[in-house]
């Protein structure tokens, strides 16, 4: 049975072995587009979350909080999926996907950044930021984000694991934290 939204666009390109989640608004809608086709072209499984149509007055949450949807719901189906989210800027259309449980979104704005989100953060949405870049530097980061591994080194496995401990759990690291500090206090002066 089919997982997709029934709004999304699903564009298949042969032996994909990623799909790609994109969600926009009207700032970031022809980059969108012209990622779509980049990367179908690459042989991603692109899946468009909208919008359709530009309309200098249409918000960006849904749409990326869909494309983020669409990444949380592969991860649990166990399917390897990677989003992306575009605005002008890139920062609240982060904001909105990382709202979505499991969504790790990482603002990314030159190629450094896009390769730590995978290597150290394990990110699987990247926020990008329309007005701030040229279409190719996008697709350059877009691609560099997609190709890069994980690293896997435990210190950044343990950092995600926090993370995940406080979304799923919701037990306050910071709770955490200051309780462990008052236990070292009492143990120092006992
Ligand atoms: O980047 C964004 C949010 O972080 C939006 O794309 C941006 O705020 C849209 O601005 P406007 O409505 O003025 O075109």
């Amino acid at each position: 049975m089919s997982t997709e939204p029934s709004s999304a666009t699903v564009r298949r390109g042969a032996g994909a072995a990623y799909r790609v989640h994109l969600g926009t608004d009207h700032a970031g809608l022809e980059l969108s587009r012209s990622l779509q086709q980049e990367l179908t072209s690459l042989g991603y499984d692109v899946v468009d979350h909208g919008p359709t149509a530009y309309d200098a007055e249409d918000d960006y949450p849904a749409f990326c909080i869909g494309a983020a949807e669409g990444v949380a719901r592969d991860i649990n189906d166990n399917r390897p999926s990677l989003g992306i989210v575009i605005g002008g800027a890139g920062n609240g259309e982060q904001i909105a996907a990382n709202k979505v449980r499991g969504i790790r979104a990482a603002l990314v704005w030159n190629e450094s950044t896009a390769r730590l989100a995978r290597q150290h953060n394990d990110a699987n949405v990247i926020a990008l930021g329309a007005r701030e870049h040229t279409p190719e530097e996008c697709l350059k980061f877009a691609a560099l984000f997609l190709q890069e591994p994980f690293t896997h080194d435990s210190r950044h496995k343990r950092r995600i694991a926090q993370i995940a401990d406080y979304e799923t759990c919701l037990t306050p690291l910071a709770c955490e934290i200051s309780r462990r500090d008052a236990l070292a206090r009492i143990s120092v002066s006992a």
